[in-house]
């Protein structure tokens, strides 16, 4: 019989359940993708890396975009009707010097945003996995 000893949104979350279950339902559904993605972008225009990028973005529209887009690559129900990845950040590569070293520093943050929501290690390493595949499109090397 194990006891709960921290709350957190990522309550619910089942590492050890079969495989049938999405990525997106074992991570602990719809309230646990939404509070990631604001500690997500917290963490984000914090980081004097990676602030620069964000001036002038519209950042509640971007935690939407960026829910749906983790919700339909978790495997959540919806669809993903954003503008296709290479696309959304093709300026960003062309006129504002974007290079995969910030990929690897916004990947970072989102690990760091699952650990601090107690996401389980190995669901953790599926749901970087996921994000990792993001990479080469960003850079149209697909
Ligand atoms: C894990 C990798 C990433 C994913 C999954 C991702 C996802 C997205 C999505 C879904 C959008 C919205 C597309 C739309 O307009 O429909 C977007 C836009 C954007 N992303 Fe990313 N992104 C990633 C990496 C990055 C990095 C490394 C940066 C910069 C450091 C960045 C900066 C931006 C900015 C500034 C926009 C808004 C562009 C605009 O409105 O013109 N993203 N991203």
């Amino acid at each position: 019989m194990s006891t709960a000893t921290t709350s957190s949104a990522m309550d619910g979350v089942d590492s050890t359940s079969p495989s049938d279950r999405t990525l997106y339902e074992r991570l602990g559904g719809s309230a646990a993708v939404e509070a990631a993605v604001e500690i997500f972008y917290n963490r984000i225009i914090a980081d004097p890396e990676l602030a620069p990028f964000f001036e002038g973005v519209d950042m509640k529209k971007q935690r939407r975009k960026q829910i749906a887009f983790m919700t339909y690559v978790f495997g959540g129900a919806g669809a993903y009707e954003g503008r296709d990845l290479y696309k959304a950040h093709k300026r960003l590569i062309e006129e504002q010097g974007l290079k995969e070293r910030h990929f690897d520093l916004v990947a970072g943050h989102l690990q760091e945003t699952l650990r601090s929501l107690n996401v389980p290690e190995n669901l953790m390493d599926e749901a970087m996995a996921v994000v990792a595949t993001a990479k080469p499109i960003i850079f149209g090397r697909v």
